[in-house]
């Protein structure tokens, strides 16, 4: 084994959280290295109908093009009084992929009325870990808390303003990232592929 893994994602903070889970996980001996690290390669559009499916293309793409091993996360924010939505819509919400901003201004909107006792979400991780020449796993985590009314805290990214956590008087951005990690919905979901992880590790 080639001693290094590939984090395959185009988000700069949520790649920053992998790394910094991984490393936390205390998997010595491979090298995290970002897409910016490889020769570009084409992209599947993430256009699957669950966060399963999303990872699993990701990591699939990534350890073909590669042939290292790969990890990757789809994810997103599950608010009840919209059926589950934005779900896997949740990084184009306003029609602008990765406008956090306007993302979570329209999740405001959308739950002005909604009174306090329904405002339930949960964050969903999917991630998936594929191996060249063997079967791709995917795990979930998740993580429940409920959407406040006004934005609040400068950690994190995406609608991490919004979400309080069960349990917590903070927003998710109000959280400090050993903390998130610790709690988080990506946290739970990579802590299922750490034995994985330790034994590519391992060669
Ligand atoms: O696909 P990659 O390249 O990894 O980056 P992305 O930002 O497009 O990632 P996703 O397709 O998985 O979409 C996830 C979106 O869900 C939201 N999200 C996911 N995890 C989050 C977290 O921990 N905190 C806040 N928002 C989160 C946020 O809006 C993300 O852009
Ligand atoms: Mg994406």
């Amino acid at each position: 084994m080639s001693g290094k893994i590939l984090v395959a994602s185009r988000n700069a903070k949520k790649l920053g959280e992998l790394r910094r889970v991984l490393a936390a996980a205390g998997i010595d001996g491979l090298e995290v290295i970002g897409l910016d690290e490889v020769p570009e390669f084409p992209e599947t559009p993430e256009t699957g109908a669950t966060f399963e499916a999303n990872a699993i293309v990701k990591a699939v793409d990534g350890a073909a093009a590669t042939g290292l091993p790969c990890v990757a996360d789809d994810s997103g924010l599950e608010v009840d009084a919209l059926n589950g939505m934005p779900g896997v819509l949740s990084a184009r919400w306003s029609g602008r992929h990765g406008d956090d901003d306007a993302n979570t201004a329209l999740l405001l909107g959308q739950l002005a009325d909604v009174p306090d006792e329904r405002r339930g979400a949960a964050f969903v991780s999917a991630c998936a870990l594929a191996i060249p020449g063997q079967d791709t796993v995917v795990v979930r985590g998740e993580w429940r808390g409920r959407i406040v009314r006004e934005p609040r805290g400068d950690n994190g990214f995406g609608y991490d303003p919004v979400f309080e956590p069960e349990g917590e008087q903070r927003t998710s951005a109000e959280l400090s990232p050993q903390e998130k990690d610790a709690a988080s919905h990506r946290g739970r979901a990579l802590a299922q592929l750490v034995p994985a992880l330790a034994e590519l590790a391992r060669g």
